[in-house]
């Protein structure tokens, strides 16, 4: 999967992801109302409402981007209906030949993690039939338990040829409480991003690992030594646009290719049409709002080069 992604950020020359990260608040009032009235205002009525924008939003993009990463938690505090709204999500952006990262910040002792490792990406046996579950190509995943937690879904990934993007140095501001903290003379965020470089070592792609990592567009100093630390690991960059980060410091996570970063803007894309900058699109047309905000993203990162 990571030659995949690296062949459409190359057809798309978008080194770009929208983060499906929808919020009840953001969501254009014809399509909730369009959804209470078939479903009621009811955890199912969300659902739909969730799924109808961000169908919107990928009708609206998909041919101008690599991939969408779907924020997991957006869906779960909906339940098992937020859940379903984020299946449908990952089912059509894959039908749409997006490379979808499930933001799911998952990790934990060896046995759940591979748990964690076939529910999102690998596949459950149920007598002799074989189900793939929420599918996606890409997970993040959170290292700190090491690498009991992390093996399972290196495993997951070498059989099914998926990735995984690795927090290492993450976008928000109290990211340094632990992860600045020096030891033996080094931040762990550079202990951490050593290991993400030794864990995908054998689980080459053919230009990059399977193995990614996390790298806020709000440190770029740290972004800046992390791309030498992990040269063949994808880095995968939240923190551009509503959390402040701009294209000016993120030349530094790239490879001397142009390649080896993937920058993140989720609010920034989706509620495009409640900047002033889009607002003439108006609420109801959301979703051109948010194909103007990718255009505009995408001169903005290619700028750098
Ligand atoms: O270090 C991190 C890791 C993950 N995220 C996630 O990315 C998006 C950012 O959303 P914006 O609206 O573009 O700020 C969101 O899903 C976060 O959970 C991150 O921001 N920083």
């Amino acid at each position: 999967m990571i030659n995949k992604l690296v062949k459409k950020i190359k057809e798309t020359n978008a080194p770009v992801v929208v983060g499906l990260d929808p919020m009840l608040s953001y969501i254009p009032k014809h399509i909730t109302d369009k959804a209470y009235a078939e479903f009621g205002e009811t955890l199912e009525g969300v659902s739909e409402a969730l799924w109808q924008y961000n169908k919107g939003i990928i009708d609206a993009t998909y041919d101008l981007i690599p991939a969408v990463k779907p924020q997991i938690a957006m869906y779960e505090q909906f339940g098992i209906p937020g859940l379903v709204a984020f299946d449908k999500t990952v089912k059509y952006a894959k039908e749409k030949d997006l490379v979808v990262i499930g933001d799911v910040k998952r990790g934990d002792i060896g046995s759940t993690s591979a748990a964690y490792a076939t529910g999102h990406l690998g596949k459950v046996k149920v007598g002799n039939n074989t189900y793939s579950l929420f599918d996606e190509d890409f997970a993040t995943v959170n290292p700190y338990l090491g690498t009991d937690g992390i093996k399972p879904f290196v495993d997951v990934c070498k059989e099914e040829k998926k990735g995984l993007f690795i927090l290492v140095k993450t976008s928000n501001p109290s990211s340094g409480e632990f992860q600045d903290r020096m030891i033996d003379g080094r931040p762990l965020y550079e202990w951490v991003g050593e290991q993400v470089a030794k864990w995908g070592e054998d689980i080459m792609g053919d230009d990059y690992s399977y193995v990614g990592a996390v790298v806020g567009a709000t440190y770029p100093e740290m972004g800046k030594v992390l791309r030498k630390v992990m040269p063949k690991s994808y880095i995968l960059v939240p923190g551009y646009g509503a959390q402040g980060g701009t294209a000016d410091g993120l030349k530094p996570y790239f490879n001397e290719d142009g390649l080896g970063a993937i920058i993140n803007s989720s609010r920034g894309i989706i509620c495009a049409y409640k900047q002033d900058k889009y607002a003439k699109f108006g609420e109801a047309n959301y979703a051109d709002a948010s194909r103007q905000a990718v255009v505009d993203m995408i001169e903005d990162i290619n700028s750098i080069f």
